[in-house]
């Protein structure tokens, strides 16, 4: 139980009335007491709980009926283009989601792949970054139709959902800093797809839109909760009641993306658009990577963790970088931060 609640809501549980009488105070003390103390003391804290849920499957581990390896055999029953990941020397890694003759739409075989991918994302140890892009020029237009066809029952529909909901925390959760390179299209679970990343860049005649609406859906991949808390909740609103198409201008103005990228030209030597996502993510993931790491894992405990849970995450990391190479290097060499 309390891995998955805040103290705080385990406390007004198990007396929910106000003001609470003396001796129920008395004795939640103790149980607060208790429960802080044992998720404080398992190794690394909060952080690594927060790691051993993704490496157990996260969101969904512990709900009725959700069979991680039983949804994954039926989603391999459709098959069709591929997940590819690109480590490279740099420390950044290149998701590709590869389906070009469905405009890199997700088949059942390639929501299976994204898993695999980040789990091999998640012992990259040498990792600082990602991008995440679509092969041939477009991002991806969402779940592929024949498949959500053939799984429209409700059913397989919610084990589909948890299994990509489950996948794209994963993804978000990384210790890596992580963007999405939107060219073309980012259509239904296409965007919600961007959301799983920590930032956004789009081409100057690129599209994010949550088409859900049209489809007579709402988010399930999570893209929902996601994109409130990057635009907030009445562009969420918007976008999401409006089916909204989010071009780049719009997409700078609400908080979307983070940044335009330019249309190559080749006479004038502009880098193509994955050249220019590796030069605006170097600026993060410049230096070591324990620090990137670090750097990474202290703001999601500060999204994703109450306050208290996430001093103590910020406490724990900063133990793993201060009197590190990094650090000790740093002090040596009586850096000045003009
Ligand atoms: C999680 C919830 C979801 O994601 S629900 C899925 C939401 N996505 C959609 O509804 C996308 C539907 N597709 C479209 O609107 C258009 O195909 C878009 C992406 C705008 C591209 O248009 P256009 O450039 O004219 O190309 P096109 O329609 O000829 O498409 C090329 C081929 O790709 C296919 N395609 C496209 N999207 C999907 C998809 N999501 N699932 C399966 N197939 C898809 C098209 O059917 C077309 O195939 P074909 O060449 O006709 O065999």
């Amino acid at each position: 139980m309390c891995e998955f609640l805040p103290v705080k809501s385990i406390i007004n549980i198990l007396c929910p009335v106000s003001p609470r009488p003396r001796c129920c105070r008395m004795v939640l003390c103790a149980v607060r007491r208790q429960l802080l103390s044992s998720s404080s003391s398992s190794s690394g804290g909060a952080w690594a709980r927060l790691l051993h849920r993704h490496s157990s499957g996260c969101v969904h581990t512990n709900v009725h009926d959700f069979n991680q390896d039983e949804i994954r055999e039926k989603l391999q029953a459709f098959p069709g283009g591929s997940v590819d990941l690109l480590k490279q020397e740099s420390g950044v890694a290149v998701l590709t989601v590869n389906n070009p003759s469905r405009m890199n739409a997700f088949s059942g075989s390639m929501m299976v792949d994204l898993e695999e991918r980040v789990s091999q994302l998640e012992s990259w140890t040498d990792g600082k970054g990602l991008i995440v892009q679509g092969a041939a020029g477009t991002f991806c237009s969402g779940s592929d139709l024949n498949a959500v066809r053939a799984i429209s029952n409700p059913q397989d529909g919610m084990k589909m959902c948890m299994f990509m909901q489950n996948a794209l925390t994963r993804l978000l959760r990384l210790p890596l800093i992580s963007v999405a390179l939107v060219e073309g299209r980012a259509l239904g679970g296409g965007a919600e797809l961007t959301t799983a990343c920590d930032f956004r860049l789009m081409a100057s005649d690129s599209v994010i839109q949550f088409v859900h609406k049209h489809m007579g859906l709402v988010p399930g991949w999570g893209g929902a909760a996601r994109l409130v808390r990057t635009v907030g909740s009445q562009n969420a609103l918007k976008l999401l009641g409006g089916a909204r198409k989010v071009d780049a201008e719009l997409g700078l103005q609400i908080g979307l993306a983070d940044a335009v990228l330019e249309v190559p030209r080749a006479e004038e030597g502009a880098g193509t658009q994955l050249q220019q996502a590796e030069d605006w993510l170097s600026r993060y993931t410049k230096g070591p990577a324990p620090v990137i790491r670090a750097v990474k894992k202290v703001v999601l405990s500060g999204r994703e963790l109450p306050l208290s849970e996430a001093l103590r995450t910020e406490k724990d990391v900063f133990g793993t970088v201060w009197g590190g190479p990094a650090n000790l290097h740093a002090l040596a060499s009586k850096s000045k931060h003009r």
